[in-house]
């Protein structure tokens, strides 16, 4: 019997890719879909592309709305999720796309996103040694940042190999959709269209802990991280060029091939032949990740680089990946490697 799932967040870009995704589950049956400003309004006043769902009508976002399913997705802001998932019971799957139940430590939390800790739920980031049995059977599962995603899945190889020196610098370059759809003055296409600007420069973007705690974890020791994000004029898509100085003895060979030990059984993610380089047009509307790494010999660095769609792989497909793993379900039930490029 198919599993009924609540959609909360449904009129936001995740909570749309998110029903994208769940139209084409066969395991999956849609149940309530709630909004906020715009509860009261049908679905296809705001997500015209979910064709089979356009008559339905938003709820408020309440307990008593999200009851009776087997799982609850949340794609609301940071900080309106903890206090929506208390009020869910134990048995529920709770899958919370935002930002906080991913942060370890408090102080974190607390110094990047300027409120209370909620706690910390089993990541949603297969792929990582140990990810999956983290996520088996777990009714609690907290989605990673896009950036996290693409910059955890380009460097952990060399961490955990202990191929690279604990400090990594990564410049990323995201579609967008990954601001979400409030309107905001700095995302008005004149503002986007045909130009490029970094944003959070200096430390200051909050996703900076997140892959501090997945890169230390791989390489078990603290890595440190300068992370610079650039907003790109696309809808979708993040290209993460990351980078780290190479541990004594390292070859290229030898980076090769614990990235290729890395990626060898995952369903999702695509070390490119060598000479080929990552593009986020092949990945758009697929969980696919596509990956390169080379050694720059004469400048001693491991260079990593990485494509996801930031609102698939790098959150709604993230989702159900991991929703899958939770329930029992083929990991791949639902999603596609298949990007739509160009
Ligand atoms: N966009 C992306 O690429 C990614 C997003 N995420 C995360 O997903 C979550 C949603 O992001 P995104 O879809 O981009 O954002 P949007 O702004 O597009 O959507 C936000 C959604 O939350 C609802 N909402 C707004 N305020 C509240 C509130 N106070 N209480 C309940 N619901 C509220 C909105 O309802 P209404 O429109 O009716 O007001 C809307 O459905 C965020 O936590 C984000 O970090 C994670 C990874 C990638
Ligand atoms: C382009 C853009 O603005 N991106 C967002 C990241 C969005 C995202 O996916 O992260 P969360 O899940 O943590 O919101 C940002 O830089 O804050």
């Amino acid at each position: 019997m198919a599993v009924r799932a609540a959609v909360a967040g449904a009129s936001g870009y995740a909570g749309g890719e998110l029903l994208r995704l769940l139209l084409a589950h066969p395991e999956v049956e849609i149940g309530a879909l709630t909004g906020n400003s715009n509860a009261g309004q049908r679905l296809g006043a705001l997500q015209p592309h979910l064709l089979p769902l356009t008559d339905r009508v938003l709820q408020e976002t309440t307990p008593e709305v999200l009851a009776g399913h087997d799982v609850v997705f949340l794609a609301l802001p940071h900080g309106q999720s903890a206090a929506v998932a208390e009020q869910l019971g134990p048995d529920v799957l709770v899958v919370d796309m935002g930002a906080d139940f991913r942060l370890k430590d408090a102080g974190d939390w607390e110094r990047f996103y300027d409120s209370t800790h909620a706690g910390t739920w089993p990541y949603g980031l297969p792929e990582l040694p140990g990810g999956r049995a983290a996520l088996e059977g777990s009714k609690r599962i907290a989605v990673p940042g896009c950036y996290p995603t693409a910059v955890s899945l380009a460097l952990f190889p060399a961490y955990a190999a202990a191929l690279a020196e604990p400090e990594a610098v990564i410049v990323a370059a995201s579609g967008t959709s990954g601001a979400g759809k409030a309107p905001k003055p700095h995302l008005l296409g004149s503002e986007v269209m045909g130009s490029m600007t970094p944003y959070g420069v200096g430390g200051g973007h909050r996703h900076t802990p997140e892959m501090i705690q997945n890169l230390s974890a791989a390489a078990g020791e603290r890595v440190s991280v300068s992370f610079t994000p650039t907003l790109a004029p696309m809808p979708r898509g993040i290209l993460a060029t990351c980078s780290a100085s190479a541990k004594p003895g390292v070859t290229a060979e030898s980076v090769r091939t614990a990235y290729e030990k890395a990626f060898a059984d995952e369903p999702f993610v695509h070390l490119l032949p060598e000479g080929r380089w990552p593009a986020t047009a092949s990945v758009h509307g697929s969980n696919a990740v596509q990956v390169q790494v080379a050694f720059d010999a004469a400048a001693n660095r491991i260079i990593a680089i990485s494509a996801i769609d930031n609102l698939t792989k790098g959150t709604a497909g993230g989702a159900v990946q991991s929703m899958n793993i939770a329930l029992g379900f083929h990991e791949n039930t639902g999603l596609s490697t298949i990007g739509v490029a160009p």
